[in-house]
């Protein structure tokens, strides 16, 4: 059984005005996320992400529809039970919602506070999170004092501290640097691991993704228009919405104007190497390159690895004996797909 199970999950919010249409957030969501997910969604602002977020923890009501946590209707439950099912669902926000007038310590503690845990239990526990989140030193300092990545791992320590089996991350490293999102993503990545906990990942940035999660739904006006495992929905995005969404971070292969500036710009042959299917590494590539004794640049494009599978386009200009490069080629062909711009290509440009 699914940990999380959304069937049919409708929300809409009235009209703000008398000249104003109700707003359909979510449009009939159906989605299953199993313990030990890092399950990704994404879609652009206004897709409804937050929305279907709030739903999962039950802070608003479904308009139609059901969420069902290990089975049971959050519908179906009284407010005693609701607090229960809240504290088995640790939360994250963009900008961190810490208290400013408590220290860090007293920040993590305050769920455990809430939930009434005994002291001593408490004092270990708190120590124990801020170890696991590389924060020990910091247990007496307000969050004013701490940078952006060092004050989401103080949200994260919070969010474990009741020892919660489902993580909502809700685009928590998008106020942050790439060196620090990096930093969080790897944090967030322990707590998956070591702990086991499930992590719903709400982002616009697909580097999270690609880092973090191994399925995502890809949603669009209220809909899910795609989900699956992230390496198929990455490679292959069957929707348009999502065809659009992976193209805004996934390169592709040049256009014909490109290709005329860059037949100008660079010697050599030009060719494009796609990856489509895991296999094979921009590494390989390139050491094969070299060991044949051609020169090669990289010169538009690049290859996007997830959890080790690669994919994308990769267009170099080849320089070196017309032979060894027809060697090379042959060979990629085998396993990835080799196509080679002509100056036929370009004419069109070219005129243009
Ligand atoms: N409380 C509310 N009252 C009225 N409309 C709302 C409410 N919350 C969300 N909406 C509307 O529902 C739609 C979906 O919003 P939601 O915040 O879920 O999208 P999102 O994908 O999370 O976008 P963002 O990334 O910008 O937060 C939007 O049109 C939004 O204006």
């Amino acid at each position: 059984m699914p940990l999380v199970s959304l069937r049919d999950v409708r929300k809409s919010y009235p009209a703000a005005s008398k000249n104003s249409e109700p707003v359909t957030a979510v449009a009939g969501v159906d989605l299953d996320i199993d313990a030990g997910d890092v399950f990704g969604i994404i879609g652009y602002s206004g897709a409804g992400k937050s929305t279907l977020v709030r739903l999962i923890n039950a802070l608003e009501p479904v308009t139609s529809g059901s969420v069902l946590i290990d089975g049971v209707d959050v519908s179906k439950l009284g407010e005693k039970e609701l607090r229960k099912l809240r504290l088995g669902i640790g939360m994250i926000f963009q900008q961190f919602n810490l208290f400013d007038s408590k220290t860090v310590f007293n920040n993590v503690a305050y769920p455990l506070r809430v939930a009434r845990t005994p002291k001593p239990e408490l004092q270990r526990r708190v120590a124990e999170l801020l170890k696991f989140v590389g924060l020990a030193d910091k247990a007496g300092n307000y969050p004013e004092q701490l940078s952006g990545g060092q004050k989401q791992r103080v949200g994260i320590a919070r969010a474990l501290a009741t020892s919660p089996r489902i993580l909502l991350a809700d685009e928590a490293t998008s106020a942050l640097d790439p060196e620090t999102t990096h930093e969080v993503l790897s944090l967030l990545k322990r707590v998956n691991e070591e702990f086991g906990v499930t992590i719903i990942v709400i982002t616009h940035e697909m580097d999270v993704i690609q880092t973090l999660a191994n399925k995502v739904a890809v949603m669009d006006r209220g809909r899910v228009v795609e989900q699956g495992d992230v390496f198929e929905v990455f490679s292959r995005p069957r929707e348009a919405s999502s065809q659009r969404f992976v193209a805004t971070v996934v390169r592709g292969v040049p256009s014909p104007a490109e290709l005329s500036q860059l037949r100008e710009r660079h010697p050599g042959r030009i060719v494009t190497l796609s990856f489509r299917d895991g296999s094979g590494s921009q590494g390989a590539v390139f050491l094969e390159l070299a060991q044949a004794g051609i020169g090669f640049e990289l010169v538009y494009g690049g290859i996007n690895d997830i959890r080790g599978q690669a994919f994308g386009h990769l267009t170099l200009a080849l320089t070196g004996a017309d032979a060894a490069i027809d060697t090379v080629l042959a060979r990629f062909a085998e396993t990835i797909e080799v196509t080679e711009s002509t100056s036929s290509d370009t004419k069109g440009a070219d005129r243009g």
